[in-house]
């Protein structure tokens, strides 16, 4: 058994619903005379030197709350060399053993880059709202942000029903469509537009079938048509897309950018259970003498993946997720007559 005496934690990158869940978990899995250091503002707390002691007490109330307490960044000076032997000589200054960051791939990146320069434990837990770490089922923050976006669609839907309108909605996830299918498919979307089943090198094919598609739901049923979006997918963004759909006539399209509200609000209850799995979990392997790996999630059960492996950017929205919405709603396009 690892003997622990000093452990640092921060967040980084994106804040996602749960963190604090999973800061809680960490504090009070660990025992009471273990010293826990907040780095605040992600890397820049630890080469500013600007942290705050987290004792059990601090941390005990705060399972519900959406943000992070150790507030979160993203830290330019962490890319250089220079930044990085900064956060080091903190981290050595302040007698740390062990080092748990709570972020994505790119915050990962920051700690496999101490990892090199350091002696003490280094552990990643997944907290992005995008989804997108390797070798876990669910990052800490995804389940959150997929219930927040399925209620403003469904708001979104009932304006649209009434004017039987087209919507287009962008959901967030920087280059990865879980959100955007996910909450597709939840919210019952006529499309989804993801890296996984969008051809961008051909925009024109897509309009073309999107109108058909469009065309043919008018004539069948005469309600709103939602097309859900993965951000960063569309060249020229939704409201491109928007523009394109509205050159044809029969076609009366709006645009919505969900932004920043699918990172807010009281984290879910899956996201509660898996954050305080994960972070006990990171205690565990602590603990363990565990070190570079990140805390993930494989059939509800915590699993150690090496650091490296999690930053591999090959998770995509499963195929049979893809499958379900063709089945359930797409039109076949070569069925339908050209307009
Ligand atoms: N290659 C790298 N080397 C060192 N530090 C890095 C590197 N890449 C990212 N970081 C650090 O991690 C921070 C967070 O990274 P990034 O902005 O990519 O978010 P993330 O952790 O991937 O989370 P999310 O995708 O949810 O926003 C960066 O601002 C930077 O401080
Ligand atoms: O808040 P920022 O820095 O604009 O970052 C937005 C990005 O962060 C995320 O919310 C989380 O990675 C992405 O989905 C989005 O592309």
């Amino acid at each position: 058994m690892k003997n622990i005496q000093r452990v640092g934690m921060l967040t980084s990158g994106g804040d996602a619903p749960g963190m604090n869940a999973a800061i809680r978990a960490i504090v009070l899995a660990l025992d009471s005379s273990v010293e826990v250091i907040g780095y605040k503002h992600g890397y820049n707390g630890l080469i500013n030197s600007e942290s705050i002691r987290l004792t059990q007490s601090d941390v005990d109330n705060i399972i519900h709350l959406g943000g992070t307490i150790i507030k979160s960044a993203r830290c330019k000076e962490m890319r250089t060399s220079a930044g990085i032997k900064q956060a080091v000589s903190t981290l050595i200054k302040d007698k740390v053993d062990a080092l748990v960051v709570i972020g994505g791939d790119g915050s990962f990146n920051g700690l496999l880059a101490i990892q090199e320069h350091w002696a003490g434990q280094v552990i990643g837990l997944p907290g992005t709202i995008d989804n997108d770490l390797d070798g876990t089922d669910n990052t800490i923050g995804f389940s959150s942000a997929i219930n927040t976006a399925i209620q403003a669609v469904d708001k979104i839907r009932d304006t649209a029903d009434a004017f039987d309108r087209v919507f287009i909605i962008e959901l967030m996830g920087r280059h990865s469509g879980h959100i955007a299918f996910h909450v597709g498919l939840a919210s019952g979307a006529e499309a989804i537009l993801s890296f996984e089943n969008t051809d961008t090198e051909h925009p024109e094919q897509v309009i073309d079938s999107l109108a058909k598609q469009v065309k043919q739901y008018q004539n069948s049923c005469n309600n709103s048509f939602l097309i859900c979006v993965a951000e960063n997918l569309w060249p020229g963004g939704v409201t491109q897309l928007r523009d394109q759909l509205n050159r044809y006539d029969f076609i009366d399209a709006s645009a919505c950018i969900l932004g920043h509200i699918q990172r807010g609000g009281a984290p879910s209850a899956n996201d509660r259970i898996l954050a305080t799995k994960l972070g006990v979990a990171a205690v565990e392997a602590l603990k363990g003498g565990m070190s570079g790996f990140m805390i993930g999630e494989r059939y509800a059960k915590p699993i150690l993946v090496p650091l490296l492996d999690a930053i591999k950017h090959t998770k995509m929205v499963p195929d049979h997720l893809i499958q379900a919405h063709k089945n359930i709603k797409a039109i076949n396009p070569t069925k339908i007559d050209n307009l």
